[in-house]
């Protein structure tokens, strides 16, 4: 099974991470579940026995695990209990450790928790120290997440105190009255201190119920923490990776990284689980192979089948650097939306913009595309297309001696338009009109106009060129997920990367049944 792997922070995908404190940061995990063994099992000896009752011993893994790890601890009690038929009345927080209610039962297991801490001291995982350390001097922001009561005590126990910007622990959850874990509110109340979107915020979690709530949360990147034998589980409950020692994961103040290659469906599903897809494409290298002729790069039957397939179940636009007319007919669907020029020109069902700036600059357009045609055409194997919003030169088919010449005659055509602005793509030179606005601005502007932004909506945008990382890194800042189509590894905003456009046709086939299945 693929996994994006090694774990990467990076400050281009997020500004925070949340740590989860027992079992993540602290090595609490072990006294907490011996503390719960001594209550359970005392508990259980001395309990008479009723009928449909267990009285089997507490298990420290298993049992551990599936019924009190990272919840408030009320609801670990009563969570185990109602396990073994055992019904008790809540009682009240001041309830004495003696009292036979859901809080006197916690509150036993809590002094005895808080005298081992007293007399053997706090041990910190150091990886996470280190990790704490680095993503601090990144400048990323941190903060401690945990349904503890005790978190005070065990970050001055431990020393660990100054290394966050924010703690939201039991005693803050039940102050403002948020729901634990898995529920996402004190994950969420930890971004809104920290002044970060959850969508560019990642959480470190190792108990099944912590990952549940920051899936619910809809944050950028969840990290299961497997301290050993929950690597399936903490998956299963939507992390996008799982890690065994913080140690390996890497922190980078730039997207440096190459994304990782998504070898099966899979991981992106598993970020779907309480959201729908909106699909964004972009043509060229994304859903044909890049060819010799901009003209010969023709729509397959089956591409267009998993496109037509695919805009039954969810909103699907093709983003891309051609003009509108020129990618609509290659496309052929009239159900979907189509983006030309970059996004300068948009048309679909009940969809329409054309960049009142763009139009502004048309002349100029047409004024470099006919220069650009006479000093080019003693050129082999040059090429100007002119689109609506965009001229694009094509030097694929030019011999190497000659290149320089093509972009010297762009750059001139450019400086003589002070309105357009030189870019590039896969062996293009290209000119286009010079305001802010791109392939990103296209989409944000979409999933505003098609009411997408809501946090029920998970947009993925799929492109392979330079223009579909201004799209990529839009989309991160929304919570979305960029996919680049790249045979090799290379830098990019993307989390995600497809090898070419046989594998995005699978994708849309996977994501095409998942969201029919879901429906
Ligand atoms: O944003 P896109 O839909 O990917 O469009 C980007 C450019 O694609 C086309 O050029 C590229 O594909 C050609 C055909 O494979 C290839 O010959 C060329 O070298 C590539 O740059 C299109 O012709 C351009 O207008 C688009 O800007």
């Amino acid at each position: 099974m693929s996994e994006p792997a090694p774990a990467t922070l990076s400050r281009t995908r997020l500004d925070a991470v949340l740590f989860d404190l027992d079992g993540v940061v602290t090595r609490t995990a072990q006294v907490h579940a011996a503390a719960w063994k001594d209550l359970f099992d005392a508990y259980l000896r001395e309990r008479a026995p009723h009928e449909g009752e267990d009285h089997s011993p507490f298990d420290d893994q298993r049992d551990y695990r599936r019924y009190v790890d990272g919840k408030p601890r009320v609801k670990g009690v009563k969570h185990f209990l109602a396990a073994r038929g055992i019904d008790l009345p809540l009682g009240e927080p001041s309830d004495p450790p003696e009292e036979e209610t859901l809080w006197g039962l916690g509150n036993r297991k809590n002094q005895r928790f808080r005298s081992t801490l007293s007399e053997q001291g706090v041990a910190r995982y150091d990886c996470a120290v280190d990790l704490l350390h680095r993503l601090r001097e990144t400048g990323f922001r941190t903060a401690v997440v945990t349904a503890s009561k005790n978190c005070d005590l065990i970050l001055e126990e431990a020393g660990l105190a100054d290394l966050f910007d924010a703690r939201v622990d039991g005693v803050e959850a039940e102050r403002l009255e948020l729901a634990g874990k898995p529920d996402a509110d004190t994950f969420l109340e930890a971004a809104a201190r920290l002044h970060c979107e959850p969508a560019r915020t990642a959480v470190l979690e190792d108990a099944v119920a912590g990952v549940r709530a920051a899936r619910r949360g809809a944050f950028g990147l969840v990290v299961g923490v497997d301290r050993g034998g929950a690597r399936d589980s903490l998956r299963e409950a939507g992390a996008d990776l799982v890690v065994g020692d913080l140690c390996g994961v890497k922190v980078t103040a730039e997207a440096t990284d190459p994304p990782p290659l998504l070898a099966e469906s899979g991981p992106l599903l598993r970020r779907l689980a309480e959201r729908r897809p909106a699909l964004f494409l972009d043509y060229d290298g994304t859903l044909t192979p890049i060819v010799e002729r901009p003209e010969d790069a023709l729509l397959a039957p089956a591409m267009r089948a998993a496109l037509r397939a695919a805009a039954e179940v969810m909103p699907v636009a093709i983003i891309s650097g051609r003009d509108l007319d020129d990618v609509q007919a290659l496309v052929d669907l009239r159900e979907i939306i189509y983006a030309g020029s970059h996004g300068f020109d948009i048309r679909g069902p009940d969809i329409a913009l054309e960049q009142p700036e763009g139009v502004d600059a048309l002349d100029d357009l047409t004024r470099a595309a006919d220069t650009l045609e006479a000093r080019l055409a003693d050129i082999d194997g040059a090429q100007v297309e002119r689109k609506r919003f965009a001229v694009a030169v094509h030097y694929r088919r030019v011999a190497d001696d000659q290149v320089a010449r093509v972009e010297d005659a762009v750059t001139a055509a450019a400086d003589r338009a002070p309105n357009l602005r030189r870019t590039g793509g896969k062996k293009i030179f290209e000119l286009r009109p010079d305001i802010d606005w791109d392939k990103g601005r296209a989409v944000t502007w979409l999933l505003e106009k098609l009411g997408l932004e809501g946090p029920d909506v998970l947009p993925i945008y799929v492109g392979d060129d330079d223009t579909d990382e201004d799209a990529f890194r839009a989309l991160a800042k929304q919570g979305g997920i960029g996919i680049l189509v790249a045979a090799q590894d290379q830098p990019s905003a993307a989390a995600w990367r497809l090898a070419d456009p046989d594998a995005v046709r699978e994708l849309l086939a996977s994501l095409t049944a998942a969201e029919a299945d879901a429906r």
